[in-house]
């Protein structure tokens, strides 16, 4: 049996993530994304899963920054799920839920609920954990506090909370996509591919320096071949203010001809081309039937 990493604890969206996409593999939990990566690339685990972008949120910086700058390594599978967060308390406070002091959650998940605190809980600190799972596990050891989590139901079941107020994110369109990270390049085969399983190529590119159109240059590498490209995503170099590396996603599996003419093109126009990956792409109702909200087997 294989182990797979995942953002923890027990209760998470991404360990729902990773029991869907894997689910006879051990679960293993990390306290922090960068914690689950450096356990695949020191052999930890065989593979990871984290939290990559959120349709309200945007990106997961952490995930992006730690990938490209600390722990290079292979995306391997996505998978992209529906998000409801729940307030949760304990028994204690779920009746007067609207009185607590201290909203505990992942910063991710505040963000997406920012609406509903400000109308309800104007007042209430936030105290961002690493992961909404973290959140309802501390309301569970601290009882009598006067706080609140934002999490999902699988966790309020697994820390005994009360689901105080439900479906508080502010947008009903709320979905993250998760990446399955490898070591080294790997073909994920998966019983749900099909000939109709869209696949991407993420490739982050580095501009040779700063003239009008470059941008457009490396975009039209892609144009003129007809690659359709499904998420260009701008990030700072941390080398500087206004230097900036692009992570691009087109909508293929890596081949023999497209992508290395591509990478090539780049490469003599003076970018620099990394391909990060190349993997199926899920969704959670395909592989989970249609239910909304994540059921976790506990193993
Ligand atoms: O905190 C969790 O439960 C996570 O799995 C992390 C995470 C994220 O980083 O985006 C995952 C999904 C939700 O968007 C909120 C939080």
């Amino acid at each position: 049996m294989k182990q797979v990493g995942y953002l923890g604890p027990a209760g998470s969206f991404t360990e729902a993530a990773a029991a869907t996409l894997v689910p006879d593999d051990k679960r293993v939990p990390f306290t922090t994304i960068p914690d689950t990566m450096d356990a695949v690339a020191e052999e930890k685990v065989e593979y990871a899963v984290v939290p990559m972008e959120n349709a309200i949120e945007g990106s997961v910086n952490i995930t992006l920054d730690y990938f490209i700058h600390h722990q290079r390594m292979n995306m391997a599978a996505e998978i992209e799920a529906p998000i409801e967060q729940h307030l949760l308390t304990s028994a204690e406070n779920s009746a007067d839920w609207a009185k607590v002091k201290k909203i505990y959650s992942h910063p991710q998940a505040v963000a997406q609920c920012h609406q509903f605190i400000r109308e309800w809980l104007p007042e209430a600190e936030i105290a961002y954990t690493n992961s909404t799972a973290s959140a309802a596990r501390y309301i569970m050891e601290n009882p009598n506090e006067p706080a609140a989590a934002i999490a999902n139901e699988i966790a309020a079941e697994a820390y005994g909370l009360k689901v105080a107020e439900q479906k508080i994110n502010d947008y009903d369109h709320n979905r993250t996509r998760f990446v399955l990270l490898t070591k080294g390049a790997v073909d994920f085969g998966h019983p749900a591919i099909t000939k109709d399983t869209l696949y991407k190529t993420s490739m982050m590119i580095s501009l040779s320096s700063d003239f009008a159109g470059a941008l457009h240059q490396v975009l039209a590498a892609f144009a003129w071949r007809k690659i359709n490209l499904v998420r260009i995503e701008s990030r700072p170099t941390k080398t500087g203010l206004g230097n900036y590396f692009f992570i691009v996603d087109a909508a293929m599996k890596q081949d023999d001809v497209l992508i290395p003419s591509v990478v090539e093109e780049l490469r003599a126009l003076g970018c620099g081309v990394h391909v990060l990956g190349s993997f199926p792409c899920f969704t959670w109702e395909e592989l989970n039937g249609a239910r909304a909200v994540p059921q976790v087997k506990q193993r």
